[in-house]
């Protein structure tokens, strides 16, 4: 682990995505670049800006996971918590990276950030047989302030509650959890929801330490 990076609890990352070919056919200008080997990016002429990480249009799916997310994958298995979120506006690409839209039928190299993540979390499970782990899924789509549980649709969004537990911890969810037990069920969950403009998906595990030696 770099040294610091347990100091910055939050890190902001940034994906140009390439012009769509309905972009490119109507002549549509590219406004962003990367700055070569730094972590900046240049708005128009001369705003520069500067992030965590920065990905140009040619990142590919593998390397916004392994660069941002797998060290939070190890960090959850190790008994962190661990959130990811897409923000931006309509169409700049938060469904394409967070693999939130037609998980099932992508192709590996196009899969995104949950189904990457839920892969290696079964992975690291089947690999470690002395240590008891739970896993729940909640799937929720938060949109104009208005939560919508994707994984239970008529589900009423008054039912649904960002709330503070006793110890001041935002984060729990009203919202179904169902108990999973491999990959294959996670996607058996997600096949009926609907593509999403902003999803948050939450991993929850209970480690059981009693039988480490
Ligand atoms: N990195 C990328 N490489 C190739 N295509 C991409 C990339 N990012 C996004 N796209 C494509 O751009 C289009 C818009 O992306 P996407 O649907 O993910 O945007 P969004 O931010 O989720 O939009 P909305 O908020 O309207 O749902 C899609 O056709 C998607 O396949």
């Amino acid at each position: 682990m770099e040294s610091g990076m347990e100091e910055i609890p939050v890190k902001v990352a940034v994906r140009i995505r390439p012009l769509l070919s309905k972009e490119v056919l109507h002549n549509h200008q590219v406004c962003v670049r990367l700055v070569p080997n730094t972590q900046q990016i240049i708005i128009g002429k001369d705003r520069v800006f500067t992030f965590d990480f920065v990905f140009g249009k040619n990142s590919t799916q593998e390397e916004v996971y392994t660069v941002c997310i797998k060290p939070l994958l190890v960090s959850l298995t190790e008994g962190y918590n661990a959130t990811v979120f897409a923000y931006g506006q309509t169409g700049s690409g938060k469904t394409y990276t967070i693999g939130g839209g037609h998980i099932a039928s992508v192709s590996e190299d196009e899969k995104g950030i949950i189904p990457r993540a839920i892969q290696e979390l079964f992975q690291h499970i089947s690999e470690n047989h002395d240590i008891d782990f739970h896993v729940k899924v909640s799937y929720i789509e938060v949109y104009k302030e208005e939560l919508r549980d994707l994984l239970e649709l008529e589900t009423s969004v008054k039912e649904l509650h960002i709330r503070e537990d006793e110890k001041g911890n935002t984060g729990r969810i009203s919202a179904l959890k169902s108990g999973v037990l491999d990959f294959s069920c996670v996607l058996k969950l997600f096949l009926p929801s609907l593509e999403i403009a902003y999803s948050l998906l939450i991993l929850e595990k209970k480690l059981n330490f009693q039988n480490i030696n």
